[in-house]
């Protein structure tokens, strides 16, 4: 399925907050129509109401793709607007953290094609990385076509098993947050030893995002691309031993946060 049977059949969008709209703003950033979209959203958000697709209508009866992008928590409430798709040719999409596969069957039935993904925000710029992984009813097919749709808005890689899904929601769905935290926290530490906060600003995004396309691009694993950096006795030995450090450093540091995300992403699964 490529995004000409989307714009013939629709796709329907259940929740259009931060990671429904990132992934809405990449598909149609690279063509997909907005006639092709239906979005259930509550209370839909200016740039949304300013994208030109169907908001809050009668949803089309057999859309290729209905993904769900609402909270887990909102479950209950927000799956029944989609239960006339069941068990027909729509394949449901969800990136809902926690949310397993066995509870979209107990909803659409287990014959309904149902994938479940992980994505994350760089979608909205087209550098997102999606896991996704389908249920019994989901042929070749059905997955070669989430990650159609899915690798419009970065890179997709299939799972062997839904249980890895907690821990890539560790690693790669709430990662982004890490990494922003990372600037924040860099330029704090530049503005505390004198630079203009603006400044500070500019040189840890650049610095993270120079980083991250060096060790997307470069064939040295990021072990050594650290090594690359660190003269004998210099600067970044002096910092490296704090960040390094075995039990206050980033080890443990994000050993214990992805360890906290990958719990709650197991509580959200008990709903
Ligand atoms: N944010 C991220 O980085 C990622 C999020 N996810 C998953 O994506 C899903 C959405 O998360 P996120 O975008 O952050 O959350 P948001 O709260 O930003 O988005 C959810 C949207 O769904 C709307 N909504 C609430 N109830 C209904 C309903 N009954 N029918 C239709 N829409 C409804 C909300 O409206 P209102 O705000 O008015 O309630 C909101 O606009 C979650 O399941 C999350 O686990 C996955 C990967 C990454
Ligand atoms: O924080 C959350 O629960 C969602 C899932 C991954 C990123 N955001």
């Amino acid at each position: 399925m490529a995004f000409e049977e989307i714009t013939r059949r629709g796709l329907v969008l259940l929740g259009c907050g931060k990671m429904g709209g990132a992934m809405l703003a990449g598909w149609l950033a690279r063509g997909l129509s907005p006639e092709a979209v239906h979005v259930v959203d509550p209370k839909p958000s200016d740039w949304l109401q300013s994208t030109g697709v169907h908001l809050n209508g009668v949803l089309p009866e057999d859309p290729a793709v209905a993904l769900i992008a609402v909270k887990p928590q909102m479950m209950g409430e927000a799956l029944p607007a989609l239960r006339a798709m069941s068990g027909g040719r729509t394949l449901f999409v969800s990136i809902a953290a926690g949310t397993t596969i066995a509870r979209f069957e107990a909803e659409f039935g287990a014959q309904s094609p149902i994938v479940r993904a992980m994505p994350n925000t760089p979608a909205a710029v087209g550098r997102g990385i999606t896991a996704i992984v389908g249920n019994g009813a989901s042929s070749a097919a059905h997955l070669d076509a989430a990650e159609t749709l899915l690798s419009a808005v970065g890179q997709v890689v299939r799972l062997e098993d839904e249980s890895q899904m907690d821990a890539v929601t560790g690693v790669s769905g709430s990662g982004p947050a890490y990494v922003f935290h990372m600037i924040e926290t860099l330029a704090q530490a530049g503005a505390a030893q004198g630079l203009p906060p603006e400044l500070a600003l500019q040189l840890a995004k650049a610095t993270v995002a120079g980083a991250g396309a060096l060790a997307e691009a470069s064939e040295e694993d990021p072990g050594q691309l650290r090594v690359n950096v660190t003269s004998p006795n210099g600067t970044t030995q002096a910092a490296l031993e704090v960040l390094m450090d075995a039990e206050t450093g980033f080890p443990s540091l994000l050993d214990r946060a992805v360890a906290a995300a990958v719990k709650r992403s197991k509580e959200l699964a008990d709903g």
